[in-house]
């Protein structure tokens, strides 16, 4: 029996992955200090791994921005945008694909599968494949020579990156799998040369809900590669789910294949593997560490499960996995002495996960006695989670005690909007931000120093105040009509709620890729949730002191605070995602009570919680659905609800964006380069909406021009006295002279639509 990991997290233990690329996007370091940083950090991360006794190291997980990007790349698949010389990806050209340069619009960003993980979309329109460089034998080789470790490649699988991919029609997939066959056989042929035993596939695509077609293509596609490249062995690895199609899914032509028994619709791959056995001819990967929770197992229960995974799969083709890349969880929870010791003890980061892995093996090597004091210790940890969190006051039966009236408005939404109409007075397409304004170095280096106690909570204080003060001016200047206070005391959306809720705990280092060099640090829930204190009344009152102009409270909600953060395993995620929706409510009211008369609760995560099985899509979206009306529904008609959402592919949840009951919702449309608008064609969406009229991720100043492209595209669809103009999401990664130049162009392009549509409307 070995131990394997499928991916190690990037950004290293202090986030210096983050901090090399961002010096040099600055300018601050050169491109070879760049990768002389980059490579130490990935040798790093290979010698983490070996130390652990990791037996299967993966190599090639590794990159400089996404994995997802570097196979397009690795193609040729570079957009004819960029004029590229189809020879070199160079370093300026790969991140200009990333983030977006002068002449040309970034790639598209959305979320993988459902986590908070965004990769970059291929393009495939009008393109032709080639192999450029195979990334894969260069990491092979490296880790090889500069540390003997033969690791495993990881490759994403054809069928994954294809599904993902966008600029092509259903009829020419089948093309497309053509043409990518021999250049994934080549990446192959040549690992094969270089002396790579095995290499690793993801191939999370399986573990969708498929059609018929799909399990075609996926064993042609295997067939055809075991063909072209012999000579190295194939993992197919699947995870998230279980896989529906068990017994065709095992019998691929592959050597192995790699099972999530974690996430799997609560062990329905295990059900299968037991029904249908395994076969005998290959290598079972068995995710049984979960690879995005940070709890520790209960190292006997876990050995139980491994115990009936070998009744059915001898020891020498059994290897011991977590169930996905540890990209989504933080590297170590070494430094987290802050905590409780309760808490503390229950953790598990990437690099304990691996150390639980480790011990696997040696239990299963040696018997489970070689092991009695370490699972002694992990039943020990979970007990004293149990402890510190409390009677549980569950969610789900507060909630039942609860009547419909704290589900829905007191009003419909028809006669909301007069009143509200009658009270904002507000223009023809209304302009607005989405709540945060740039967090400059000098915001967050005020944090750190209030935060090491340098700084008083009172110099703080009015730090952000002047903060605020200035970003009113602003406002006041560009001639915004609604007006955010900007989000400065803010470290990040989900955190500082968690910050400020009983139930959440902050970690010091928990930090994760969230896209890009950015990360999150995702707040822990580990006991129940509620309400302490107000948490945004005061800077949004001080923010609407200043100003005539309507400020909107700004809050997130409450499936966002759940998929956003690490939750507690013994509730159910509905039962959290209540008392999260009653917490918010309280601050709901407490803004409202305090004369703020719009209310932005985003959930920009709504989408990303919904489960990888279709079949299981209602039963979420009922219950995410009842969340957010649960957290706004009992403020009054003239007070307006407003909602944001980004990065996902709206158009499959409509019903259910509707079902919100939102008065305004803001949706992030731009960097899909419009895709969304098609989801409106049948205009049976009747509330205030804005689409995002630029992308905010990227350091690219739009014209006037492209803004009034995507509001004309928009209101083909929409009816002007509906639609709101605003950007994709909030500003806080931009700087200050971005943010302004593109709101000038933002409120340039609104000043033509109004003569454009404004008389129109009159007509209507
Ligand atoms: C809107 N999005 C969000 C997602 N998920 C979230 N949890 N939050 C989101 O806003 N998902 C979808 C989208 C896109 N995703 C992201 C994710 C992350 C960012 C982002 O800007 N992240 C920041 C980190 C923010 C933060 O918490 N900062 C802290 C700590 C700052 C820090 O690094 N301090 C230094 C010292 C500073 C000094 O001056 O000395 C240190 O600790 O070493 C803070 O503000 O206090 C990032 O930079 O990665 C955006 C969109
Ligand atoms: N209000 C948040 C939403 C981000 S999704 C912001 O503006 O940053
Ligand atoms: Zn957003």
């Amino acid at each position: 029996m070995l131990s394997a990991s499928l991916g190690y997290p990037r950004i290293g233990a202090n986030r210096e992955w983050k901090k090399a690329l961002e010096k040099y996007w600055a300018g601050g370091i050169t491109e070879s200090e760049l990768h002389a940083e980059l490579r130490e950090i990935r040798l790093g991360n290979l010698k983490v791994q070996q130390s652990y006794g990791i037996d299967v190291i993966p190599v090639g997980d590794f990159t400089y921005y996404d994995h997802i990007l570097d196979t397009a790349v690795m193609f040729g698949l570079v957009p004819q945008r960029f004029g590229w010389d189809g020879v070199n990806v160079d370093l300026p050209l790969y991140f200009a694909m990333a983030r977006g340069n002068k002449g040309a619009a970034a790639c598209e960003m959305t979320k993988w599968f459902n986590t908070n993980y965004h990769y970059i979309v291929p393009e495939l329109k009008g393109l032709t494949p080639k192999l450029t460089r195979n990334r894969l034998v260069d990491a092979y080789r490296e880790g090889n020579q500069e540390l003997g470790i033969k690791g495993r490649p990881v490759l994403v699988g054809l069928y994954t990156f294809l599904k993902l991919s966008k600029g092509y029609t259903p009829e020419e997939l089948p093309g497309w799998i053509d043409a990518l066959l021999p250049l994934y056989g080549q990446v192959l042929r040549e690992l094969a040369e270089e002396g790579a035993a095995w290499v690793q596939i993801d191939e999370p695509i399986l573990s969708t809900t498929l059609e018929a077609d799909d399990l075609v293509h996926i064993a042609r596609i295997y067939a055809e590669l075991g063909r072209l490249a012999p000579g190295i062995r194939i993992l197919v690895q699947t995870y998230f789910e279980a896989v529906d199609h068990y017994a065709e899914v095992v019998k691929l032509p592959v050597d192995g294949i790699g099972l999530d028994f974690v996430h799997d619709g609560g062990g329905r791959n295990l059900q299968a593997l037991e029904a249908h056995g395994f076969p005998a001819d290959k290598v079972l990967g068995a995710g049984i560490i979960d690879g995005r929770g940070i709890w520790r197992v209960d190292l006997h229960e876990r050995f139980d499960l491994l115990g009936r995974l070998r009744q059915v799969v001898s020891d020498e083709r059994l290897i011991v996995q977590p169930s996905n890349s540890l990209l989504h969880v933080p590297v170590s929870a070494e430094r987290e002495a802050a905590l409780d010791p309760a808490l503390r003890g229950a953790l598990a980061f990437a690099n304990e996960k691996l150390e639980e892995l480790a011990l696997l093996v040696r239990g299963a090597k040696h018997g489970i006695e070689s092991i009695t004091e370490e699972c002694v210790a992990s039943v020990w940890n979970r007990e004293e989670l149990g402890r510190i969190r409390g009677g549980a006051a569950s969610g789900a039966a507060g909630v039942s005690a609860l009547g419909p009236e704290q589900f829905a408005r007191p009003s419909a939404f028809a006669e909301r909007l007069a009143k509200q109409q009658q009270r904002w007075q507000l223009p023809l397409l209304p302009t607005t931000t989405i709540g945060s304004f740039p967090q400059t170095p000098e915001v967050r280096s005020a944090r750190f120093k209030w935060r090491k106690g340098e700084w008083s909570a009172e110099r703080y204080e009015q730090f952000i105040q002047a903060e605020i003060q200035s970003w009113i001016e602003i406002q006041t200047k560009l001639g915004l009509d609604v007006f955010v206070h900007g989000e400065f005391e803010r470290t990040d959306m989900v955190e500082f709620f968690g910050e400020k809720l009983a139930g959440f705990a902050f970690t010091a280092g928990g930090w994760v890729q969230s896209y890009g060099s950015r990360c999150v640090k995702p707040p822990i829930i580990y006991g129940d949730v509620a309400f302490t204190a107000q948490m945004t009344v005061q800077e949004t009152v001080y923010a609407q002191s200043l100003t005539g102009k309507p400020v909107k409270g700004m809050l997130t909600g409450p499936i966002t605070i759940l998929n956003w953060s690490f939750v507690r395993d013994d509730l159910s995620r509905e039962e959290v995602a209540y008392q999260i929706a009653l917490a918010i409510r309280k601050e709901v009211e407490a803004l409202e009570a305090a004369g703020i008369g719009m209310i932005q609760v985003d959930e920009p995560a709504i989408r990303e919680g919904l489960p990888l099985k279709r079949e299981n899509w209602p039963v979420y979206l009922n219950w995410a659905v009842r969340a957010f009306r649960l957290a706004t529904s009992t403020v009054q008609d003239v007070t307006q609800i407003h909602t944001h959402m980004c990065y996902s592919e709206f158009g499959e949840i409509m019903e259910a964006i509707h079902a919100l009951d939102a008065d305004v919702i803001s949706i992030e449309t731009s960097r899909s380069h419009g895709e969304l608008i098609s989801s409106f064609e049948e205009r049976t969406y009747d509330k205030g909406i804005g689409l995002g009229v630029y992308d905010i991720h990227s350091p690219r100043v739009p014209t006037v021009d492209e803004m009034s492209g995507m509001i004309d595209r928009a209101l083909r669809v929409l009816a002007p006295e509906q639609f709101w103009i605003n950007p994709d999401c909030g500003l806080k990664t931009r700087k200050a002279e971005e943010t302004i130049a593109a709101l000038r162009n933002m409120i340039e392009a609104t000043v033509q639509a109004r003569a454009k549509y404004g008389a129109a409307a009159v007509k209507q």
